[in-house]
Formats: structure tokens, sequence, C-alpha cells
């Protein structure tokens, strides 16, 4: 149990340790590790000797801690864990803790390529209703391969950042127009960030994915549904989703959530061999999406149809390889029901059925001035949960000044 007042039983207790990059009092940019309410200056603790890892914690991001790799991942958390635990650092490590209230968290890995996949078969029949109501919800290729399209890694933004209304054509019956997105939308989702580089020409198969994933954050894939509808065939998503995607300013390490892994749902058809993963096992994290003070949905990761090796075994099965820093998303998280569903699309079905929000408002779409923000637990050991942090973003008019 950690000595660190408040922490314990919280789901940033020592179980946790998700890693961060904060600066304090407009300072130089630093790595941290959430403990309770507080942070662990770990570049102060690194340079002090408490924990070593050749210098890849005094760095500005975590892209030289992630490329370091499992052995020297288990060594650090262990190490932090003695600390944050053992009473005899205390007077040693105390004085590194910083309130969290007094820092700027900021983008916590230089972000590198960025895929987007769409592995809930919730939101892709969903999805398939809204955007081709006379065609078959799922195309014929769907439970055979995850799908994915590459998205823009420099356009990943920490939580918090400002989300500028995108402009962009969209279809009238008298013809394209352009302006401001009448149809701005989130998505809530998962991001996983790799660590260790793969080779090109060398596949990651589904049982390395823990070689080379160090954690998870959370994902808002904004996605301005008139844009999308206009342009996405045949080749997808372009201008509809690339102008911001949010992550949550904490990466929480795999290890971490050891004791969320679950059976994913069943596979049928079977996959082709390089896609199975024995056992098939999904992660159970609870996501929370809450609009302008009001939780509207509590999407379900477990019921993921395609799994993160899964979907990592994928993206390199051609040889393509990864990255330290790059950023895999799972696709929007959905559930069976309207209130599980991850995106506004869905929920108001298409801008159909608004939503009434507990401030007396409705909503279809985003309007200007609307915040969201997306959270989630996992479960942990001994009965704690896991926290995974928020994503918060608030919507900027067309034109408005960046900060
Ligand atoms: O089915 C379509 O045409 C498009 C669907 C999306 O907007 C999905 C997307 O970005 C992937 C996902 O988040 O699931
Ligand atoms: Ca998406
Ligand atoms: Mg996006």
């Amino acid at each position: 149990m950690t000595w660190v007042p408040g922490a314990a039983g919280t789901p940033y207790g020592a179980h946790n340790l998700p890693y961060g990059v904060f600066r304090h009092d407009g300072d130089q940019r630093r790595i941290g590790v959430r403990i309770g309410d507080s942070l662990l200056d770990l570049d102060g603790a690194e340079a002090a000797g408490l924990v070593l890892a050749g210098g890849a914690l005094r760095a500005p991001t975590l892209n030289p801690f992630l490329a370091l790799g499992r052995p020297q991942w288990n060594a650090v958390r262990t190490r932090l864990t003695e600390l944050l635990t053992d009473q005899a650092h205390r007077a040693a490590v105390e004085p590194l803790l910083l309130p969290l209230a007094d820092v700027e968290l900021v983008l916590p890995f230089e972000v590198g390529d960025y895929v987007d996949f769409y592995s809930s078969e919730e939101h892709a029949s969903n999805v398939g209703r809204i955007f081709r109501p006379d065609e078959a919800p799922l195309l014929p290729n769907w439970k055979h391969l995850p799908i994915g399209y590459h998205g823009r890694g420099g356009t990943v933004v920490v939580s918090g950042t400002p989300v500028i209304r995108p402009s962009g054509q969209r279809a009238t019956p008298d013809g394209p127009v352009f302006g401001p997105s009448t149809r701005l939308d989130i998505e809530a989702e998962v991001g996983f960030v790799v660590g260790v580089p793969s080779e090109q020409g060398a596949p990651v198969p589904v049982d390395r994915f823990a070689d080379h994933v160090f954690g998870v954050v959370l994902v808002n894939d904004w996605s301005a549904r008139d844009l999308q509808a206009w342009e996405y065939r045949p080749l997808g998503p372009f201008l509809a989703k690339s102008f911001a995607t949010s992550v949550s300013p904490w990466v929480v390490p795999l290890d971490a959530l050891a004791d969320a892994w679950v059976p994913a749902p069943e596979q049928d058809p079977p996959v082709l061999p390089y896609l199975r993963d024995i056992p098939h096992l999904g992660l159970d994290l609870r996501l929370e999406v809450d609009w302008n003070g009001t939780v509207v949905s509590r999407p379900p990761f477990a019921g993921m149809y395609w799994t993160p090796p899964q979907q990592l075994a994928h993206l390199t099965v051609n040889g393509a390889s990864v990255r330290t820093g790059d950023l895999f998303a799972s696709g929007t998280v959905s559930g069976p029901a309207r209130a599980q569903t991850g995106s506004f699309l869905e929920l108001t079905w298409g801008g159909a059925e608004a939503v009434a929000l507990d401030d007396g408002t409705k909503r279809t779409f985003l309007e200007d001035g609307d915040t969201v923000t997306i959270t989630a637990t996992a479960p942990g050991p001994d009965g704690v949960t896991v926290g995974l942090g928020t994503v918060r973003g608030t919507i900027f008019p067309t034109g408005a000044p960046h900060r």
C-alpha cells in the first residue's frame, strides 16, 4: 500500500502508476508518474539516483522510455512501486511529489503514425445503417480483418486542447457547399501506444503484442459527419477526422491492466491463422461519455470484436513496421444498447432523436462551447479499480484563435 496521503484504494494507487509529461511554473517538460492526486517528478527522481533508466526518464517526452522495452519497463515499475510503498523511501521521495492541481499536463509522447481501426461490430453496423440504409450494415470483409485507416499523427492533441470546428465541403441537394461543419461528433475510443519498434518486413505476431505495446490512452476521434458523408467514398475518411484527435494525458501501462483481460466475443466465421489469438482476450475497460455535465453513454470496451493483439498483427502483416510513439486506436466503442454508443451519430440516430441534457437543453451534434469528457476505469487487483484518466475537449467556433 502506498504511503502517499489519500492515494491508497483510489483508481490511482500504486497498482496503476500511469506515466505523463508535465510542466510546472512554465518550466521545461518533465516526465512524471501519477499517484493519487499527485505526481512524482521522475526527472528529479532519476537525477537524484532514486530510479535508473539510463537517462530516459530525464527526457521531455516518454519516447526514449517507451523505446527501452519490457524488461526495463518492468524494472522501473518495480522500483517506483518500492519508492511509493516503502516508508523507508518516504523522506527522499516526498519532496519530489507535486499536486496535480499545480501542473500542466502536456502531450505525453511524440506521436508517430496514427492508425484508427473500426472494431466494434455494433458501431460498424450502426454507422452502416445510418450512412448506407439500402445496403447490408457490414461489408463482407468486416469479420475477416480488422478494418482501419491511416490517420494524422501530427494533429493528435492532449486533453484540454481547444477543438476548433472544422470547415469543409458538405453535400446539399444543390451541390456541394463549403462552410463550418454542422454535424460535429465525437468517437470514444481506446488507443494503444507502441514502445518497441518492429522491423520493416517482419510482421508482429498476435502473441508478441506485449513486447511492443507499452500502454493505453483514451482517445476522442472528433469527426465531422457532414464532411465525412460527402468525402469518404471510395478511400475512407480524410478531412472529416484529420483536424484533431484528443488523447488523455496519462499512458496507463499494460502491466496495470493485468486483471482486466476477459474473453472477447467469439469470432464466427473463424479468422485466418495470422489473426488467431489463443486465448482470445479483450480488455474490460468501462468508458463513460459526459456531455456538458450529463453522462450520456457508457461504452463497454470488453465487447469489441477485434482485439488489440489482432489489430497490431493485422497492421504489420504486410511488412509495415511500427515505431516508438505510434498510436493505434480501437475504433469507436459501442455496445448493444443506445446508451452504450460511442458517437453522437449513433446516440441520436443520425441526428433524428435529440438527447436531453441535465441543464435542460437538447442536443443532436456538438454546438460551440460544448464540452465532452470521456473517462474510463478497469478492474484492478484486490477489488480496486484502475483509472484511465480523462480526455476532454471544448468546441470553439470556426476561426477562433487557437488558444
Ligand atoms: O462506415 C463508415 O463509413 C465510417 C465509419 C467511421 O466513421 C468510423 C471510424 O472512424 C472508425 C471508428 O472509429 O470506428
Ligand atoms: Ca474513429
Ligand atoms: Mg481524428
